[in-house]
């Protein structure tokens, strides 16, 4: 398995990001794999007051309470050609401890089968937990990876290292 994007081996880098950091390490490993992106975005986007999880009647703290509300519909569940790609990076925030549901459709709704997908989150403090063996557990197709946690503001000579240890020449 290579992650690097070859011709004989296409990678693609999927994130959601709420505040920017999941984003800004998706983008390092984009550049670095030479891979293609895909943001996922919710079709009803969180606000910031939706997002205060010190508000306990905000929306993503009666989505966390309530897992009936947590269903979050994306503008695109994948990009075109999804089919075509062998490899697979999926990015998180780390929500309570898991992964945050906005993943769901995307994981739920696609195709992995022959793909090798490598999770990986951030977080300010929480460890990946199971969040990554939770979403492989909602997908029944592709070669799920064991995820990673990254901090939440490392950089992008830390991302590379990451890579470097998944045996990318970064
Ligand atoms: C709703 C919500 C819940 C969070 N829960 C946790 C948590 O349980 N543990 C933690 O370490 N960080 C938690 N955080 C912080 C985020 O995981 C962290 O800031 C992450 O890097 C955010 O990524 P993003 O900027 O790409 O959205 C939470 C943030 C939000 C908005």
């Amino acid at each position: 398995m290579t992650l690097q994007n070859t011709a004989d081996s296409k990678t693609l880098v999927v994130h959601y990001s709420a505040h920017g950091h999941t984003r800004r390490v998706a983008e390092t490993i984009t550049r670095a794999l030479g891979a293609e992106a895909f943001v996922l975005t919710p079709a009803d986007p969180y606000s910031e007051p939706d997002l205060d999880y010190n508000d306990p009647r905000s929306r993503v703290s009666r989505e966390h309470v309530d897992h009936s509300l947590r269903h979050v519909a994306l503008v695109h569940d994948a990009p075109e050609g999804f089919a075509d790609y062998d490899v697979v990076l999926v990015g998180y925030p780390i929500w309570w401890g898991e992964a945050s549901w906005v993943l769901g459709d995307f994981v739920r709704n696609n195709d992995f089968t022959g793909k090798t997908v490598i999770p990986f989150c951030t977080s300010f403090s929480s460890p990946v937990g199971a969040s990554a063996r939770d979403l492989a557990a909602l997908s029944s197709t592709g070669d799920w990876k064991p995820g990673t946690r990254l901090e939440a503001n490392i950089d992008a000579a830390g991302v590379c290292r990451w890579l470097e240890r998944l045996g990318v020449e970064a």
